[in-house]
């Protein structure tokens, strides 16, 4: 949740880098006010109440028994070794300590020196070999947990990725839906940093608990000094993490605007307008104002940790005066031998300085103990959101999909995208929709191919002799398999050229001759071919083996990409916009043919020319079916939307279109549309 900050119009009247009410002009100019989170969704939607010192005591075992359940799933013997290499260092650091004492008992007894130095020998030996086990001990767990937290990192990835990418499209728009899978991504890497620290903590916790049992066996009351010590620079700790999340949380938006602005500057689609624009200029002034608005926040959180900082070695410092004050006073009244005194200040000494590492652990854990939570809690409301796995199967000869008084609103929307729209989608014949921007026709598209759910009516897939599933009662995965798409903004992705067709049927292993087969179809076969790395050419320039490809070109290889699915009903939503006339003949041809052979064609277009041999034409006028029929049933509507439409467009070629038009192009002709309407 963003606020709007109050408005300037005219930045251009205060200088550059004034920064009024903690809001930038950049933040301003580009982005139409505050990019914070406001605390009320910091109260609201949960990250408040989970850093409480309760909540948090009880996330700790669950998300350290997660990390370590992850561990033993992806490698049992890692797990192990690391487990027992952090027991055996706390052993042996409880083994060294006995020994110290059992060595300054000696040579605090009476005696000749020579016979103490002979009596302590072996206590020494102990010593050294427990210095010896333990460095090898560290080895190992170092080599093991080295193998372990890649694995542990990957299978929370996965688990978080597989989750977000089987939500339900429409809560994906849902901002609280979309804020908390956001938030979840920053945690993915925390599970192996957690799995390092838990592990440490467990090394420290051990030794420290080995050095507090030989201080208590030495006299009861350092312990409690000890504990003294560890209590401030704990609540210290805990605080500055506190601090830290929140203001990571307040400034996720800030952050990723950042990152937005340098990522335009290199990517290529953006080179011209940021040279001949001066964007270039813009966009990197923002960045040096937003920036310093980062600087200035994080300026705050060192003062602010430098004081907690104080504070917490204040009491620590105090609590280890004490201490001392106290061995002191036990030394002076007899009440303590001098050897058990001496191993008392060693026992002291690398408890606080375990304590220290401790504390920093500890922060750390904690730290990424929220972030793994958010990502736990994504995971969670994913699942909530997911597309359900199970359903009922299409019938085995779906040859229709009938839209019967859909209604669609998006999340957040005040009118609906979709009004009460019925039509019917058949196999063998292409269906065009049509209207003007904004009109419906990609929503009703997405609600065909099953990736929005309507808010009103039904979609049926049905077979000629009477079955039918409702969209949503139907198996969505296995309708999703009838389904080809061919999106306006389709994904170009940063992969070979051979990927980019196959990838249009992830689920099957890459069948070369059909990528062939498809890239013909969509006339791309021949400069792929002929690309200095053939099919193996990466389509992103850059890449050793990368290669730039035009907008036209990226078109075809999208729908070559969609045709190599091989699925009975096809979407496509502007699939010519950046062809040359010839190509978007051919495409369009391509398109009549995939029909003849009994797919269905669903074709979004604002190219009436090739949308008058279509079997059927719906146009769609505020989200409602303003007019359906052939294109010589709508044209024969004088005052019609699509003939006005179709008029205008013919109007273009210098053509005119008489009250009593011309029967459309023959069918699978679109190339004599203009010549048809003189
Ligand atoms: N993700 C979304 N969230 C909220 N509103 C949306 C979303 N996508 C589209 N809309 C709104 O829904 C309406 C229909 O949009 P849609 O993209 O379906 O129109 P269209 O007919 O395909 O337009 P165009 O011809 O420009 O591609 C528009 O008012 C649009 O602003």
């Amino acid at each position: 949740m963003t606020q709007a900050g109050p408005r300037r119009d005219a930045p251009g009247d205060a200088s550059a880098t004034a920064i009024e009410d903690g809001i930038s002009e950049a933040e301003h100019e580009l982005y139409g006010g505050r990019l914070r989170y406001d605390q009320s969704y910091v109260r609201h939607e949960g990250p408040l109440t989970r850093l409480s010192f309760g909540h948090m005591a009880a996330a700790l075992p669950r998300m350290v028994g997660m990390v370590l359940r992850t561990g033993w799933q992806t490698d049992r013997r890692a797990l192990a070794g690391v487990v027992v290499a952090q027991l055996g260092q706390g052993v042996t650091s409880a083994w060294g300590l006995i020994a110290v004492n059992s060595v300054l008992t000696q040579l605090f007894s009476d005696g000749p020196t020579a016979d103490k130095l002979r009596q302590a020998l072996p206590a020494l030996i102990v010593l050294g070999l427990t210095a010896v086990v333990a460095a090898l001990l560290s080895a190992w767990s170092t080599a093991m947990s080295g193998r372990l937290e890649p694995q542990v990192e990957r299978a929370v990835s996965s688990r978080y990725y597989t989750a977000v990418t089987q939500v339900e499209v429409e809560a994906t728009e849902r901002p609280e839906v979309q804020r908390v899978l956001e938030a979840g991504k920053f945690g993915t890497d925390s599970a192996r940093s957690m799995l390092r620290l838990s592990v440490g903590v467990g090394n420290v916790l051990i030794g420290m608990v080995a050095a507090a049992v030989v201080l208590a066996s030495l006299h009861w009351a350092l312990l409690p000094m000890l504990l003294a010590i560890a209590l401030p620079k704990g609540w210290g700790a805990v605080r500055s993490a506190r601090r830290d999340y929140i203001s990571r949380l307040n400034w996720v938006d800030h952050r990723r605007a950042i990152a937005s602005l340098l990522a335009y500057l290199t990517r290529p689609h953006a080179a011209g307008e940021i040279r001949v624009h001066a964007a270039g200029t813009k966009l990197l002034d923002s960045y040096e104002e937003m920036s310093r608005q980062t600087e200035a926040e994080q300026r705050r959180l060192a003062r602010a940790q430098g004081s907690t900082d104080l504070v917490a070695g204040g009491f620590a410092g105090l609590a280890s005066l004490a201490c001392y004050g106290l061995l002191w006073w036990l030394l002076a009244s007899g009440g303590l031998p001098l050897a058990v005194g001496g191993t008392a200040v060693i026992a002291i000494r690398t408890s606080t300085a375990r304590l220290t590492s401790l504390v920093q652990q500890v922060n750390r854990l904690y730290e990424e103990l929220l972030f793994l939570t958010d990502t736990e809690t994504a995971i969670e409301v994913a699942g909530k959101h997911a597309i359900p796995t199970a359903g009922a199967a299409l019938p085995a000869g779906v040859n229709q999909v009938r839209v019967e008084g859909v209604s669609f609103t998006y999340p957040g929307a005040d009118v609906p995208a979709l009004n009460r729209v019925s039509l019917t989608v058949r196999r063998g014949e292409v269906t065009a929709l049509v209207g003007a921007n904004g009109s419906g026709k990609t929503t009703l598209t997405k609600v065909l191919a099953g990736l929005l759910l309507p808010t009103e009516g039904h979609v049926w897939w049905e077979d000629e002799n009477g079955g039918q599933v409702e969209l949503r009662e139907a198996d969505r995965i296995r309708l999703f398999a009838a389904v080809g798409l061919l999106a306006q903004d389709f994904p170009r992705w940063e992969m070979t050229a051979a990927a980019n067709v196959a990838i249009g049927a992830g689920d099957r292993p890459r069948d070369m001759g059909r990528v062939r087969e498809a890239a013909a179809e969509a006339n791309v076969l021949t400069l792929v071919d002929g690309l200095p790395h053939g099919w193996n050419s990466i389509v992103f320039k850059g890449y050793e083996r990368g290669v730039q490809l035009s907008g036209g070109q990226w078109q075809k290889l999208g729908t070559a990409r969609s045709l190599y699915r091989r699925a009975p009903f096809l979407f496509v939503d502007e699939p010519t916009s950046a062809l040359d006339p010839h190509a978007e003949i051919a495409a369009f041809e391509g398109l009549w043919s995939l029909a003849e052979q009994g797919h269905a064609v669903v074709l979004v277009t604002h190219r009436l020319a090739a949308t008058a041999t279509a079997d059927r034409i719906y146009v769609l006028n505020q989200g409602a079916v303003a007019e359906e029929g052939t294109h010589d049933d709508l044209m024969a509507h004088h005052d019609g939307l699509y003939r006005g439409m179709f008029t205008a467009q013919a109007a273009q070629y210098g053509v005119t279109t008489p009250a009593d038009a011309p029967l459309p192009p023959a069918r699978r002709s679109a190339t004599s549309v203009p010549e048809d309407v003189t």
